[in-house]
C-alpha cells in the first residue's frame, strides 16, 4: 500500500533528514513523497528518490502540506524542526502540527521518532489508512 510521506527539515536540520532519508531509501521509494521545496531538492539531489516539492517552508510550503493534512490526504510527515532557531514562519509551522493532531496523523518531529514510524511503516503497521484512501479517490495513484 502506497503511503503519502511528507518530509520537511529545517536548515540544520538538512543534513540529518538527507542521512536518514538515503539510510531508509529502500522503504521511502514504496510511498510517495512530498516535501517543502529546499528540503526536497536536498533529498533528490543524494538519492533516486522522486519528490513533489511544495514552495520552501517561509514562503507556505507548511501550508500547502497543512492543507493535505486538512483533508486527511497525507499519511506521516517528518518534520525534523529546529528547536534552538526562531523561524520567521513559526504561526505556519505550529499550524501544521496542529492540524496532524487534529487529524491523528503520525508526525515525527525528531530522528528517534522518525526511525520508529517508518521501521512501523516497512512492516505494515500503517495498513489502517487504506480505510482513508478508499475514501479519497486519486490519493493512492
Ligand atoms: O522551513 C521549512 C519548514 O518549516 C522547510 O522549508 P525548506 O525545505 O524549503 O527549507
Amino acid at each position: 500500500m502506497t503511503m503519502n510521506i511528507a518530509l520537511i527539515a529545517h536548515d540544520r536540520k538538512k543534513d540529518e533528514i538527507v542521512n536518514f532519508v538515503t539510510a531508509y531509501e529502500t522503504v521511502f521509494a514504496h510511498h510517495k513523497l512530498f516535501a517543502t521545496g529546499t528540503t526536497g531538492t536536498r533529498i533528490m539531489e543524494k538519492t533516486q528518490l522522486s519528490v513533489h516539492r511544495f514552495m520552501s517552508g517561509p514562503l507556505g510550503g507548511d501550508q500547502q502540506i497543512g492543507a493535505m493534512v486538512a483533508t486527511n490526504e497525507m499519511d506521516l510527515i517528518i518534520f525534523l524542526r529546529d528547536p534552538l532557531m526562531a523561524q520567521p514562519h513559526e504561526p505556519d509551522i505550529i499550524a501544521l502540527l496542529r492540524l496532524c493532531d487534529v487529524q491523528g496523523i503520525p508526525c515525527a518531529t525528531n530522528i528517534a521518532t522518525a526511525e520508529i514510524l517508518v521501521k512501523a511503516l516497512d512492516r505494515g503497521d500503517f495498513a489502517w489508512r487504506e480505510l482513508v484512501h478508499k475514501y479519497k479517490p486519486g490519493v493512492d495513484e
